[in-house]
């Protein structure tokens, strides 16, 4: 199960379900980093964007990579959600996180488990369109198959 928390968290790493996230000043403030916002400033943070950063996540960055989130006993290893900001951080964190994640495992090990799911063309590259919530562009064509024995 850590691994199957580790794919889904990846997966989200790479491919942030919101993948443009915007704030409206209350106040004028100091960012953290020293930049001044005035009152009414839209500020915006894009996990999309975040996840090429090298800085962030290291030089492997663009890799898919589970491996990265378990720790040596390969159990889960947690990151701060204002690192891995999938769902946001601080109060305004998705409430659904935890309900997601179960979800996920549940239709992960459902559909995995009875099919093998094939991109229909390989060779294809697959955009996205990096809006409020990330879009493939165009659409993703997958082939299913029965796995033998289910
Ligand atoms: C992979 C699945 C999901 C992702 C990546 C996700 C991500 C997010 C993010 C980034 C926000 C913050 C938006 C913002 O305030 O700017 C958010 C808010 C929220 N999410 Fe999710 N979410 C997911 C699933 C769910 C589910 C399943 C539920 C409900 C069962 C849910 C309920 C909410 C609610 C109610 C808010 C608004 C919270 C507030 O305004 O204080 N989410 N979500």
């Amino acid at each position: 199960m850590p691994y199957l928390h580790a794919a889904i968290t990846e997966t989200l790493r790479l491919y942030p379900a919101v993948a443009v996230d915007s704030k409206i000043c209350f106040s004028d403030d100091t960012l953290p980093d020293g930049f001044s916002v005035r009152k009414g400033d839209m500020v915006s943070y894009l996990p999309y964007a975040m996840r090429r950063m090298k800085l962030i996540w290291g030089d492997d960055t663009e890799e898919y990579k589970p491996e990265r989130w378990l720790d040596e006993n390969g159990e889960f290893r947690r990151e701060s959600p204002f690192k891995f900001t999938a769902f946001q951080a601080g109060s305004q964190i998705c409430p659904g996180k935890e309900f997601s994640y179960r979800q996920m495992k549940i239709f992960s090990v459902v559909l995995l488990r009875c099919f093998e799911f094939k991109l229909s063309d390989e060779k294809k590259p697959v955009n996205y369109r990096p809006m409020l919530n990330l879009e493939i562009d165009g659409s993703l064509h997958v082939r299913t198959f029965h796995r033998h024995g289910n």
